[in-house]
């Protein structure tokens, strides 16, 4: 069978959001295979990225008031943590919305087709569905590719799906907390997932495979992150998987290679967290005749139009940063785009903030000092620590900081990062300051700063900066 449509969207994520009333005369289809455990509908930040996470680490947070009450003189006790209670809180809410926006994408309009399975490119702006009930073949004059990734597992011996180990698809919806969890990674999903397992109950064993975890964050953040995860989890730095089994008892044994030779793990759950991949391969994007790039992500112009005219690609499959604020973006200047061929809109990828959910959390916008070093611009930073705010004595932090970064002749503010308490709200009026070209005297002295709460953090290292 074939059919032919106005607008094919493959990916029901960012991508699900393109059309509204304004395509309400287009012969649209949307294409979904479905993502995690249930095959969901809406894609990984709904079903088993950002939202799920960020709900468990709430929860995280507030097994942890104990540790922070301790510091104040108030003595609390986590008296337990029920974990089929968190887990389905989390999924109570989330499952049926997926399942809500699906209904509504099947039956919502009539102009729409909704196709569960998974779209194949098999010619310029022609696909092949595999779905249920049998290949279709849809021709459009126009598909919006919004495929995104999925997570990378490594190449290593015995590190197959018979040994039952997890990603961060599959392990939010753990049957029981284990007694031990190894995480393999040192980025986003392994920082965050420690946190969060570590908080409840789990002794984390984290292998990284430098000698800093977070390792492109700016380095004095990815340095002070290092020394405090070393403090909650058993982090080993500079170490290699090698192989791993199960025994016949349930215990998991990971070999590893390091600084002091060959040594081994024993654990109950592994969960691997090295990094996603672009889902260019599923979608079959080089039979579409789609340029790529060589980390597999479709290469996009700045109106995120692919390499074939009609075809368009946004999110996690063309975009180097993996976000979902980016992927937003992406999806709304894709939707003008459509609604306005003959007045395209750029994507706007200048400040891409973002922030790390772990303990303490992070957040950054602009160039590193790293960066900025690479870059040869002239440049001066400030750093200021919470415990040299009141703000930060009322909460008795002794490890957080903000480092600014600013063009010394025009205080145009380079970048930020802060670690520490609520990092990735406090980052929001720099990204602001950023995006509208606020510099950083023009910052720092024009407004008022509300005392004593915690944004004079950033009021003090904007004044730090030694500016010409
Ligand atoms: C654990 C985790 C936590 C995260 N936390 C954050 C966070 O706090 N903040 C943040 O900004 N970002 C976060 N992210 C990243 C964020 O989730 C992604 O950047 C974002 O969801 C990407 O959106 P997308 O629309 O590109 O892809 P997706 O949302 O992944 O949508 C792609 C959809 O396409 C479908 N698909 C793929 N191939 C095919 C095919 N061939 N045919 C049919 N359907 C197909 C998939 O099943 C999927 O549903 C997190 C990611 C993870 C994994
Ligand atoms: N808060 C957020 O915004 C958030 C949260 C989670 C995920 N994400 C997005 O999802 C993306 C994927 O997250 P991620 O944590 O999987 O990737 P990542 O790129 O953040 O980190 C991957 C880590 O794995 C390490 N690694 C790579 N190969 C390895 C190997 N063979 N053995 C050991 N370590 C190895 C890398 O050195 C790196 O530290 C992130 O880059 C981010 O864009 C965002």
């Amino acid at each position: 069978m074939e059919q032919h449509f106005d607008l094919v969207i493959i990916g029901s994520g960012s991508g699900n959001s393109i059309v509204d009333e304004r395509f309400a005369d287009w012969k649209v289809a949307f294409v979904e295979k479905g993502i995690g455990p249930l095959d969901s509908y809406g894609g990984t930040c709904l079903n088993v990225g950002c939202i799920p996470t960020k709900m468990f680490v709430h929860t995280a947070d507030t097994a942890r008031a104990p540790e922070h009450g301790a510091a104040l003189g108030v003595d609390l006790a986590l008296r337990g943590v029920d974990w089929p209670v968190v887990r389905d809180r989390v999924f109570g809410r989330i499952d049926p919305i997926a399942q809500g926006g699906e209904r509504y994408r099947a039956s919502g309009h009539d102009k729409v087709t909704l196709y569960r399975g998974t779209a194949r490119f098999i010619g310029e702006r022609r696909l092949t569905v595999a779905t249920a009930e049998g290949p279709i073949t849809l021709t459009a004059d126009r598909i919006v590719v919004a495929t995104g990734s999925r997570p990378v597992v490594p190449d290593v011996p015995g590190l197959d799906e018979s040994l039952g180990f997890h990603t961060s698809d599959s392990v939010m919806r753990l049957e029981a907390l284990p007694r031990r969890m190894t995480v393999l990674g040192s980025g986003f999903v392994a920082t965050e997932l420690a946190h969060v397992f570590s908080s409840l109950g789990v002794e984390i064993t984290l292998i990284a495979r430098g000698d800093l975890l977070l390792r492109h964050e700016d380095a004095d953040v990815a340095r002070r992150f290092t020394e405090l995860a070393q403090d909650q989890w058993d982090v080993r730095l500079n170490r290699k998987l090698v192989g791993a089994d199960r025994s016949p008892d349930g215990t998991l044994r990971l070999d590893l290679e390091g600084p002091q030779g060959a040594e081994s793990v024993d654990t109950d759950e592994l969960l691997v967290a090295v990094g996603r991949r672009p889902n260019s391969d599923l979608v079959d994007a080089a039979a579409g005749g789609l340029d790529l790039h060589a980390d597999g992500r479709i290469t996009v112009d700045a109106h995120q139009a692919t390499s074939v005219p009609g075809v368009w690609a946004l999110g996690d499959v063309s975009s180097p940063w993996q976000l979902k604020h980016v992927a937003n973006h992406e999806a709304r200047v894709v939707q003008h785009n459509l609604l306005h061929p003959d007045a395209l809109r750029a994507t706007d990828h200048r400040h891409v903030p973002h922030a790390v959910f772990s303990s303490p959390k992070i957040a950054a916008v602009g160039l590193t000092e790293q960066e900025a070093q690479a870059s040869g611009r002239p440049y001066v930073t400030a750093m200021r620590e919470y415990s040299g705010i009141a703000y930060g004595w009322a909460m008795e932090d002794a490890t957080g900081f903000a480092k600014v970064l600013a063009d010394p002749a025009t205080g145009e503010i380079l970048g930020a990062h802060i670690i520490g308490p609520e990092a990735p709200t406090l980052i929001q009026p720099l990204v602001q300051a950023m995006a509208f070209g606020l510099d950083a005297r023009a910052m720092a002295t024009g407004q008022y700063w509300i005392h004593p709460a915690m944004p004079e953090l950033i009021e003090n290292a904007l004044l730090a900066l030694p500016l010409d």
